[in-house]
């Protein structure tokens, strides 16, 4: 009580208006009188000790999800750089020789040493030694290789395969697009038709299927989306639809579901939250004027959109990587007779270090889900109340948490005020590039070293 006292009238008001949110979630979850408000805590040290045990087992006698190792790496290493945290110089170096082990002779990434290359396990590894970074990491990447392996990927439809005779879908153009964009060896080869491909799979309810004629699901419009936005033809998409399909999926329960009728699941969190990243972020950009179409039209002229990309590059924050510009526009062209959206020229000038957009969702709800029915106090995320953890939902659903601390900024360099942070201030976690899902500053430190190299 004496140290009660000794706070500022702010710092009290922050902690009864927690504890009355913490009575209401306590009728609502039905939890446990015994519940104490200490639960709204993220429990950091308990979520690096599972996840840094998780990291140790990687060699060939680790055969859990022996065709997943990536996977694993990926999401334990951005889970600790989510949280602020770093692993120990050797497991470091010991998860860099395994990566490289797992990278085939003709380019991209097996789910483990001599097993096949798959675009999967390729995005799971480049974002992983992204997280890592550094030079070792990065440089362990060989780019020609793997750019040979994305065009052997890529299907004369235009979509990509997930492996040599694999199936094709949304997930495999995802993950073919992110990885050449981060990698900087993304090229007009590898986007052509690739919006058809994705167009073909919006359903009727607005969101998008894996692949054409199947349920639209927040892991594929995620996919779907941030694809769109890289090849920079986001425009084509019924954004309005994908919107109203989206807000429609949280749940009372505070969390999202992945489908319609569906039960809430923490990992949506992400799939599902980091939509809405992207959507604010298309939302806060200029339009601009359309790329004229006509012969001769503008020839030997910069269009007004190439214009406006190469004024941005270099600036500020996520602009200039939110989309690659007008260099693919060309192709985009064969459709587009309407303004394009362009991300890069994101307007900070009214908003600057203000948190004042509305977000679309309701965020603090999905905090509360995420803290009090996703988190495990010893440790580890899970899908929720009665199911156990796992890495796979602790990377996604404290990718939600960021994506949610940050829902109401507009310019993502401020910190967020605590009013947008469910419980204690020091639940804040590192900022990530809603594209690709890796941390705001490795991600700056990979762009940096390709684009130098
Ligand atoms: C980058 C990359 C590889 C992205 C993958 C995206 C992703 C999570 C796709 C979801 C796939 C899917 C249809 C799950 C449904 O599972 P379910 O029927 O068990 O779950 P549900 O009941 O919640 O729909
Ligand atoms: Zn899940």
């Amino acid at each position: 009580m004496e140290s009660f006292r000794s706070l500022t009238v702010t710092q009290r008001d922050q902690i009864l208006v927690e504890q009355q949110v913490f009575d209401i979630f306590k009728t609502f979850y039905n939890l446990p009188p015994s519940s104490q408000s200490f639960m709204l805590e993220l429990q950091r040290e308990n979520h690096v000790e599972y996840l840094t045990k998780g990291l140790t087992g990687l060699g060939p006698s680790f055969c859990v999800l022996d065709a997943n190792r990536p996977w694993i790496c990926y999401w334990i290493l951005h889970s600790i750089a989510l949280l602020d945290e770093f692993v120990d110089p050797e497991l470091e170096d010991n998860t860099i020789d395994f990566l490289s082990r797992c990278q085939g002779p003709n380019g991209g990434y097996a789910g483990g040493p001599g097993q096949m290359p798959h675009l999967a396990t390729t995005y799971a590894a480049v974002n992983s030694l992204v997280t890592l970074g550094g030079d070792k990491a990065l440089s362990s990447i060989n780019r020609e290789k793997l750019y040979m392996f994305l065009r052997q990927m890529k299907d004369a439809s235009g979509g990509f395969r997930m492996h040599d005779g694999g199936e094709i879908d949304v997930r495999a153009c995802y993950t073919a697009i992110s990885v050449a964009s981060l990698l900087n060896i993304l090229d007009d080869e590898l986007v052509q038709n690739v919006g058809n491909y994705i167009l073909s799979c919006q359903t009727y309810e607005g969101g998008i299927s894996g692949e054409p004629g199947s349920e639209a699901h927040g892991g594929y419009t995620f996919c779907g989306l941030a694809t769109m936005i890289l090849i920079n033809e986001v425009d084509r998409l019924d954004l309005s639809s994908l919107t109203d399909w989206v807000v429609f999926r949280q749940g009372v329960e505070g969390g999202f579901q992945g489908r319609t009728n569906k039960l809430v699941d923490g990992c949506y969190s992400f799939w599902q939250g980091g939509i809405f990243a992207l959507l604010k972020r298309l939302n806060s950009t200029k339009r601009v004027k359309p790329i004229p179409l006509g012969d001769g039209e503008g020839s030997g002229e910069e269009s007004p959109q190439t214009t406006a990309s190469s004024d941005a590059a270099g600036e500020e924050g996520l602009n200039e990587d939110l989309s690659l510009g007008g260099s693919h526009s060309e192709i985009g062209d064969q459709h587009n007779t309407s303004s394009q959206v362009n991300v890069i020229d994101i307007d900070h000038n009214h908003s600057k270090g203000h948190a004042n957009v509305e977000p679309l969702f309701n965020s603090l709800a999905l905090q509360q889900y995420i803290l009090l029915c996703s988190q495990e106090l010893n440790g580890g995320l899970r899908d929720k109340p009665g199911k156990s953890r796992d890495h796979y939902h602790t990377c996604y659903c404290l990718s939600g948490l960021s994506v949610c601390q940050r829902s109401w900024l507009e310019d993502e360099d401020s910190p967020p005020l605590p009013r947008a942070v469910l419980g204690p201030y020091s639940n804040l976690l590192e900022p990530i590039h809603p594209l690709y899902n890796v941390v705001l500053d490795r991600y700056w430190g990979a762009h940096e070293f390709f684009t130098k190299s």
